[in-house]
């Protein structure tokens, strides 16, 4: 079962991606893409965190920024939800910026990570963000990044074999495996 599960900042997304990756699988891998730069953020994880015990959801935690293909490939957990490749992506970006060639670099890391989500045979929930229904960015690496967000969409949904858009709060299917083409 694979699962992709997309909505806006603060729609809930991550919320509902947890409660239906633990209605998957009692035990499983939390993978978390977020580094902490600065005192906000480390606080904003540390609640995250407190949260998720408090709720009673006690997966093993793993962090990592980058290498999320190899995550994926490498673990054994019965269930897998990953939470969320729009950092993961502005990781890679950010990594790449200066090279001359960033946007077909980061590219080859997302068909990578297409590539391996779709050969997954445990339950596997990828949370990801839409970012193109503002304005158009100011600069290049923002336009250059909300392009890779979305190709990155695109092909991940391809894959996956349900899609679940959560705005408000409220989870739409969008794709699910009886559609599955
Ligand atoms: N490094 C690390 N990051 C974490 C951990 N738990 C959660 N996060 C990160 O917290 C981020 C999600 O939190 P927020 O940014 O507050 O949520 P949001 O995506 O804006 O809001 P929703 O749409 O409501 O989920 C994800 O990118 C996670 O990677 C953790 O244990 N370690």
């Amino acid at each position: 079962m694979k699962v992709l599960v997309t909505g806006g900042a603060r729609s809930g997304k991550s919320g509902f991606a947890e409660a239906y990756a633990a209605k998957l699988g009692e035990r499983g891998l939390y993978v978390a893409t977020a580094q902490a730069f600065d005192e906000e953020m480390k606080a904003r994880i540390e609640l995250h965190q407190a949260d998720r015990r408090s709720r009673g959801f006690h997966w093993d935690t793993t962090e990592e920024p980058y290498a999320l293909a190899e995550t994926l490939r490498s673990t054994a957990a019965p269930v897998i939800l990953v939470d969320c490749l729009t950092l993961w992506l502005s990781n890679w970006l950010l990594r790449c910026e200066h090279e001359p060639d960033a946007e077909r670099l980061v590219e080859s890391r997302i068909d990578e990570l297409a590539d391996v989500f779709g050969s997954m045979s445990s339950p596997v929930v990828l949370v990801t963000n839409e970012v193109g229904y503002g304005l158009v960015p100011e600069y290049k690496l923002g336009r250059i990044f909300r392009d890779l967000s979305g190709r990155m969409n695109q092909k991940l949904a391809r894959t996956a074999d349900q899609l679940v858009l959560v705005t408000a709060g409220i989870p739409v299917e969008l794709k699910s495996q009886a559609f599955r083409l």
